[in-house]
């Protein structure tokens, strides 16, 4: 199979799949391309892919070259006018020919592509394409910046790096991979620049941010698993649960990739660095394939001795009376969830935008074009993207609702679950979505739970939370606190919305502190309440009804 092929399968899985291509190009050994050169050009074509859809499609190349599948066009077009040495086929090669001999209809499409977003040359259109490298769906909006991704000014997000306490510390990183890089004092300084800036986090510790446009994988300390990247939001569960507090096993309950778990070994490490028989982390993942990935991830990670993964293992079937999790004192709960809060990829599954065939019909060869009655559209024509919004986008409101209610009534399961351990003291709620109906509502309704109730489980205040966490500014919904507690009434009370939406701490995407959209709670009781029994039946049976539809949420990125 070719490059192409190769990286054609990657994209379609990737978006299937919902799996990053990084994973999906590096797990895999049977691939016949280098692994560096398939992961870049899918990265790269996938970060071209709105515009370079919009080539293809309006070309319409698609209708006379049946050997092209919309993703293999995109992939060998990308190479076309990207690649410094074109297409790496033989020219005689079949998919070669297929897009060489229409290089000037392409040609001239990228030109007017380029043209409609207001980019003087092609290196202002490739500027244009790095700095949304982390906003996803490019131009979704009105075409004019408005819109998801936000064009050039919505979604600036720098990139983040963790850094794995493990296997290193930030001043080893400082004096080798960053030694050439100039530490500066806000954050936002690193906005549009290419230069080597670093910027330490004043949230989260051993957490730094570069600019978006530096590309750190190709570093030994990130091939070494030093660095891990990871959004600054998604390292907010690890550390709001503060897991060495708590000095017991912590249980990740959802924990591929392993983003969070690796974190939280690392903290435990850092707690415990001479341990012999210290906590552990235990970090269950159902799926089959993202276990495998888990796997990888922990031994990249350096965090065998500290982990203990429970590969395909489903968290709401491990029984918490079982004595195995008798010194379980906190879980972190980072459940599959819609994904709305999503800007980077790299951590999980791509936007990848493919041309439709049937858009349009090329046009003969040597006939002038008759002059359109109509203005031609400024943006691009949103049918070439649309099955690339976000799904949410595209979804009636009350489609979107069903969906919602499908997910939080999983992710409720998930976390009475969770608040069921024994011994367990700490847990932390977190999903990558913006919507309440994930979040504030889903920590509401756990604390008005039989679960909560007779376990003794309450939101962790604000005054209680790691300094990083008090610290953070933007807090949980009230709004949505209240509505959601006026639902239950008198059942409600003793429950304070003021309280539960200073506890909840959440990310905004697009804004001035580059986080991804992001929300986590933690839930606190001061003493080991141990359960007797399980009365819980009717969670029991309402939950399992909601299990058929848990994957209509995205499964990983964060
Ligand atoms: C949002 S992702 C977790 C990301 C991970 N915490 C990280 O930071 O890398 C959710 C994961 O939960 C897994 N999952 C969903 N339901 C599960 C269950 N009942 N038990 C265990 N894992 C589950 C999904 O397969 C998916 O890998």
């Amino acid at each position: 199979m070719s490059l192409y092929h190769e990286a054609a399968k990657i994209l379609i899985e990737s978006r299937t799949k919902k799996t990053s291509v990084k994973s999906l190009v590096y797990t895999n050994k049977s691939w016949k391309s280098d692994q560096k050169t398939l992961f870049a050009l899918s990265t790269e074509a996938a970060k071209w892919s709105a515009v370079l859809s919009e080539v293809v499609e309006r070309s319409g190349i698609l209708k006379v070259e049946r050997a092209l599948t919309p993703v293999l066009a995109l992939v060998l077009v990308h190479d076309l006018f990207l690649a410094k040495r074109g297409v790496a086929l033989p020219a005689s090669h079949g998919l070669c020919v297929a897009v060489t001999k229409h290089k000037a209809r392409l040609s001239a499409e990228l030109t007017k592509a380029r043209l409609r977003r207001g980019c003087a040359s092609l290196e202002v259109l490739t500027a244009r394409v790095d700095g949304v490298r982390d906003g996803g769906v490019e131009m979704v909006g009105d075409g004019n910046g408005n819109g998801e991704g936000g064009g050039l000014s919505g979604s600036w997000h720098p990139r983040w790096v963790r850094v794995n306490t493990l296997r290193t510390t930030v001043d080893e990183q400082m004096v080798s991979t960053f030694a050439a890089y100039i530490r500066t004092s806000t954050l936002l300084e690193l906005r549009g620049s290419s230069k080597k800036l670093l910027h330490l986090d004043e949230h989260v510790p051993n957490l730094i941010a570069i600019p978006s446009g530096i590309d750190i994988t190709t570093t030994q300390a990130y091939r070494n698993g030093q660095l891990i990247l990871q959004d600054k939001a998604s390292c907010f569960p690890a550390y709001l649960l503060d897991p060495a507090a708590t000095s017991g096993d912590v249980v990740d309950a959802c924990a591929a990739p392993g983003n969070k778990t690796t974190h939280l070994a690392a903290i435990l490490h850092e707690s415990q660095p001479d341990r012999k028989e210290g906590s552990r982390v235990i970090a269950c993942e159902k799926n089959d394939v993202r276990s495998l990935t888990l796997e990888k991830m922990v031994k990249l990670a350096g965090g065998n001795d500290v982990i203990k993964v429970m590969a395909k293992q489903d968290f709401t079937k491990l029984n918490p009376d079982n004595k195995k999790y008798a010194n379980v004192t906190s879980l972190l709960l980072d459940p599959s969830c819609s994904g709305s809060g999503i800007v980077g990829r790299d951590e999980g599954a791509i936007t990848v935008h493919l041309p439709s065939i049937t858009a349009s019909e090329p046009e003969p060869r040597g006939k002038k074009r008759k002059r359109s009655a109509k203005p031609q559209p400024a943006a691009i024509d949103i049918t070439a993207v649309e099955e690339e919004l976000p799904q949410e986008a595209e979804e009636s409101s009350d489609k979107l609702k069903a969906r919602l209610d499908n997910l939080s009534a999983f992710q409720l399961r998930l976390l009475l679950h969770a608040m069921r351990f024994p011994a367990a003291t700490r847990i932390s709620y977190s999903t990558c979505s913006i919507h309440p109906e994930e979040n504030e509502n889903v920590a509401i309704e756990a604390l008005l739970s039989d679960e909560a109730r007779q376990g003794g489980w309450r939101v962790l205040r604000r005054s209680e939370q790691v300094d990083g966490m008090q610290k953070w500014k933007k807090r949980g919904w009230k709004a949505a606190c209240s509505a959601k507690l006026e639902v239950f009434r008198e059942a409600a009370c003793g429950i304070d919305a003021e309280e539960v939406a200073e506890a909840c701490i959440r990310c905004e995407k697009g804004s001035e502190e580059g986080t991804m959209g992001f929300f986590v709670v933690g839930f606190a009781r001061d003493v080991e309440i141990g359960r007797e029994g399980n009365a819980h039946g009717d969670h029991e049976t309402r939950d399992r009804e909601a299990e058929d539809d848990e994957w209509s949420g995205f499964g990983d990125e964060t």
